[in-house]
């Protein structure tokens, strides 16, 4: 071999070295996976990517009982594609007559691993959510003594409030209080948008942690208007400015165990989103750890991946970190446009776009 052979041939192994990133198998800990036919439709590209999930509690009507939420855990099981150990984790959706009792109940017997609490009409099937933090003092106090953490969405429902101010007044006005008066707590600021919640998380970690969306990494506010209004881009809390995109990639790369993935992908059928009063929520679930690994690439922050996908967040919630791997391999790839539910559709986000990174081989 000449000595320019030799060194084309160890660049491209070099190259070829970070062409393949491995790590343990990932856990998404926000998911919308809805029911029946939506259900059917969507779960197969969670479990495909993810060894573990919590499920959001918001159907209609919510899961707010320990037997509910048995129920929606055996039809999400018997919902898996053939061969898939996906493992749903289930949650409770708080009320505000929801008893400490019923709570501490479904914890113990291992039915529900944490709480969910939505302030009433802050985002999709919220109406029953929490209208005044103070109603359900008892209910905190009861997870605060047994270790259950509360995973909220943090913003404020205050019609007067700018709308893309509302995660950070509620982390004003209601978080940090909360926080102090409830010095043990466990709490996930769930799909964080800002550089406010992103300080206040690593300000009272680890007891407090953070999820972080796929698309809120790589979309800011101007992305919902770019070139018209783009429905499927719409979330709550709504995509911000720049600086808090900026954020965020910081976060999740950072390799800080307080940040982890929480996808959010919330499945809509394209009608309800393309709508004179379309709703909020984003399909990412098919597009999830392509994006993620995408944003860790160009962070140059790959060897930390790991950390944010696989394990802090195990860590978080106490559960061990999942022993088989999963491969994302640098070759370009494609998510479906659409997922189809019966006669209708779900809209993939960055669906039918060449993305670099792809999901590879899963080893159990
Ligand atoms: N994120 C969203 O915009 N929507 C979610 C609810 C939620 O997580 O807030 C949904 O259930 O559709
Ligand atoms: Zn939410
Ligand atoms: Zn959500």
């Amino acid at each position: 071999m000449t000595l320019d052979a030799f060194f084309d041939a160890s660049s491209k192994a070099k190259a070829e070295a970070t062409e393949v990133v491995r790590i343990r198998r990932p856990d998404d800990w926000h998911v919308h996976l809805r029911d029946e036919a939506m259900l059917r439709a969507v779960l197969p590209f969670t479990a495909a990517q993810f060894a573990r999930g919590i499920i959001m509690p918001n159907l209609v009507p919510p899961v707010t009982t320990v037997r509910a939420a048995e129920a929606y855990r055996s039809r999400i099981l018997a919902a898996r594609p053939p061969g898939s150990d996906f493992q749903p984790l289930m949650t409770c959706y708080l009320t505000d007559s929801v008893s400490p009792d019923e709570i501490e109940e479904g914890h113990s017997a291992g039915v529900w691993i944490a709480a969910k609490l939505y302030p009433a009409g802050a985002t999709t099937n919220s109406h029953h959510g929490v209208s005044n933090i103070s109603k359900i003092r008892p209910v905190l106090e009861r997870m605060e003594r047994i270790g259950m953490p509360v995973l909220i969405h943090g913003e404020v429902t205050d019609a007067e409030i700018d709308i893309f101010d509302r995660e950070a007044v509620f982390m004003e006005r209601t978080l940090l209080p909360l926080l102090r008066e409830h010095a043990g707590l466990k709490v996930v600021v769930e799909h964080a948008t800002t550089e406010e919640a992103v300080a206040i998380v690593r300000d009272h970690q680890p007891r407090v942690a953070g999820t972080i969306t796929p698309h809120h990494l790589v979309i800011n506010r101007t992305s919902l208007f770019q070139g018209g209004l783009r429905p499927h881009l719409y979330c709550l809390p709504v995509a911000k400015r720049e600086h808090h995109r900026q954020a965020l990639r910081k976060a999740a790369t950072s390799g800080e165990s307080c940040f982890f993935i929480g996808t959010d992908t919330a499945p809509h059928l394209s009608k309800a989103k393309e709508a004179a009063c379309g709703c909020a929520g984003v399909f990412v679930g098919a597009a999830a750890l392509q994006t993620y690994t995408q944003v860790f690439d160009e962070e140059r922050a790959l060897e930390r991946l790991e950390a944010f996908a696989s394990l802090n967040g195990a860590r978080f919630y106490g559960v061990p970190a999942n022993t088989g791997t999963i491969e994302l391999k640098r070759s370009p790839g494609s998510a479906p446009l659409a997922v189809p539910v019966e006669n209708e559709e779900v809209v993939v986000f960055r669906g039918g776009e060449s993305m670099p990174w792809s999901v590879g081989e899963t080893r159990f």
